[in-house]
C-alpha cells in the first residue's frame, strides 16, 4: 500500500537481471547505499526502492535478453502529482536502452491524493439528461482559419444533427479570427437555437490553449463566457495542468482529453510507456471526465486489446476515483457503431469529424445518421434493416459501408 509498484520489460545483453532490477532500484531511489554510514541507512530504509519481481522472458535473439521487472517505489519519495511519478519511474531510466513501461500500479492511498474525473460517466449524463443510450460528439472539421460566423454556422449544423457534445478539433489555435472567448459566446447561442429544434443540451470543448501558466485563468474566462466543457491536449501541455483544472472548484466544467503526442510514448514494442497508462491510468487520476483514443476500427488503429484496456483502465471500479468515459476515435463512422458498442456497451462515446462532415446531405444528416445506427443498435436491429426506412443511415451505409 505505501509502493508505487512499476513493471518494466527489459531487453539487456546482460543476463544479470538481478543486479539491473537493484540498480535501478536503489539508483531511482536512494542513489547509493553502501557507502552510507549505517544510522543513515537506517533513517534512508524508508526511500528505498524494493525489487519486487523479476520474470525472465525468452532471449529476444542470441544473446539479446529480455526480462519483465517490478520495482516497487516508497510513495513517501513522491510530490502528489504526475510529473513526480514519472520522472521518479522512468525519467532517467527512459533513456537506458530497451526498456518499456509496461505497468504502473498506484495504491489507493497514494492515489486518494489527486482529483480523478470532477463529473465522470454519471455527471456528464446527468448534465445532458442522457441516460438511456451511448453518447454522440462530433468534432468540428477544417476550422482553422475559419471565420467566426463560420464556425458558430458549422456548431449549428452539427447540433441539428442530434449530437450530445461537440468539440474542437486538437489543432484549433489561431484566435485571430475567433477569439476563444467569442467563440464560445457564439457556440453556446448556436447550442441554444439547435435545442429550440432538437430539444437537446449540447457540450461544446473547445480547445483550452496555452500559456500553461495562463490556462487555469484562461479557463475561468471562457466559462464567464458560457463554456459548458474544454477540451485539452494533455501530453503536449502536461498532466499537471489537467490535475489543476480538474482540482479547481472554479472549473465546474467536463474536461475532454485528447491524446496527441501519445503515439510517440507508446508506438513503441522496445520502447516508452503502453498506451493504457499513458491514456487509461494517469488520464483518469489527473481529473478527465473523457478519454480519447484510437479506435480499433479506424484511420489511426491501436491494437484492439490495448484499447480495451485503456477503457478498463478509465472505467474500473475504484474506491475514489468517479469513471472516465472511453471515446474510441479517429475514422469512426456509422457502420462501425455495432462493433463499438459490442466493445464498450451503453457508456460509449461515439466520436466523429469526417463521419459527421463527409456525408453527402450535410452534417446535420450526419449526425442524424449516427443516431440512427445507436438506436439501431439498442433495438438489436441490423444496420441494414433500419436504413431501410431511415435516408440519414442508409446514405451513409452507402458512402462507408460496414464494418
Ligand atoms: C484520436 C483523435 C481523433 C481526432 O482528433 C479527430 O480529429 C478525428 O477526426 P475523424 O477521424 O473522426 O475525422
Ligand atoms: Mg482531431
Amino acid at each position: 500500500e505505501n509502493y508505487v509498484l512499476a513493471t518494466y520489460r527489459i531487453q539487456s545483453e546482460s543476463y544479470d537481471f538481478a543486479k539491473k532490477a537493484q540498480g535501478i532500484a536503489m539508483g531511482l531511489t536512494v542513489g547509493s547505499w553502501t557507502d552510507l554510514p549505517l544510522a543513515k541507512q537506517e533513517m534512508m530504509q524508508q526511500h528505498l526502492g524494493q525489487v519486487a519481481d523479476i520474470r525472465e522472458l525468452p532471449a529476444v535473439y542470441d544473446n539479446l535478453y529480455a526480462a519483465e521487472i517490478q520495482i516497487a517505489y516508497p510513495v513517501i519519495n513522491f510530490s502528489p502529482d504526475i510529473p513526480a511519478i514519472l520522472t521518479t519511474v522512468f525519467g532517467k531510466l527512459s533513456m537506458d536502452g530497451k526498456v518499456r513501461l509496461i505497468d504502473l500500479q498506484i495504491p489507493d492511498t497514494f492515489a486518494r491524493q489527486f482529483p480523478g474525473p470532477k463529473f465522470g460517466i454519471q455527471g456528464v449524463r446527468e448534465i445532458l439528461g442522457v441516460q438511456d443510450r451511448p453518447l454522440l460528439m462530433s468534432i468540428f472539421k477544417s476550422g482553422v482559419g475559419m471565420e467566426l460566423k463560420e464556425l458558430a454556422d458549422q456548431f449549428y449544423q452539427q447540433a441539428l444533427g442530434g449530437v450530445d457534445l461537440i468539440k474542437d478539433d486538437e489543432i484549433f489555435f489561431s484566435e485571430t479570427y475567433a477569439p476563444f472567448a467569442e467563440r464560445v459566446r457564439a457556440c453556446r447561442d448556436k447550442g441554444l437555437e439547435a435545442a429550440e429544434t432538437t430539444g437537446q443540451r449540447v457540450l461544446y470543448a473547445a480547445n483550452l490553449s496555452g500559456p500553461v501558466t495562463k490556462m487555469i485563468d484562461k479557463a475561468k474566462y471562457a466559462i464567464e463566457a458560457g463554456a459548458n466543457a474544454l477540451l485539452l491536449n494533455v501530453l503536449p501541455y502536461g498532466y499537471d495542468i489537467l490535475q489543476r483544472l480538474a482540482e479547481d472548484p472554479d472549473i465546474p466544467v467536463p474536461l475532454v482529453a485528447h491524446p496527441a503526442l501519445s503515439g510517440a510514448l507508446y508506438g513503441s514494442a522496445d520502447y516508452g510507456i503502453a498506451a493504457h497508462i499513458i491514456l487509461g491510468t494517469l488520464m483518469r487520476m489527473a481529473g478527465a471526465d473523457l478519454v480519447l483514443y484510437p479506435s480499433p476500427y479506424g484511420s489511426v488503429a491501436m491494437e484492439r486489446g490495448e484499447t480495451l484496456k485503456i477503457a478498463g483502465q478509465l472505467r474500473s471500479e475504484h474506491a475514489y476515483f468517479k469513471q472516465a468515459f472511453a471515446v474510441p476515435s479517429a475514422g469512426i463512422h456509422p457502420g462501425l457503431v455495432p462493433m463499438l458498442f459490442e466493445d464498450l456497451g451503453m457508456d460509449l462515446i461515439v466520436n466523429a469529424g469526417g463521419g459527421v462532415h463527409g456525408h453527402p446531405m450535410g452534417p446535420a444528416a450526419g449526425g442524424q445518421a449516427f443516431r440512427q445506427a445507436i438506436a439501431a443498435v439498442l433495438a438489436g436491429q441490423s444496420l441494414e434493416r433500419a436504413a431501410e426506412s431511415q435516408e440519414e443511415l442508409r446514405i451513409a451505409l452507402q458512402v462507408w459501408g460496414k464494418k
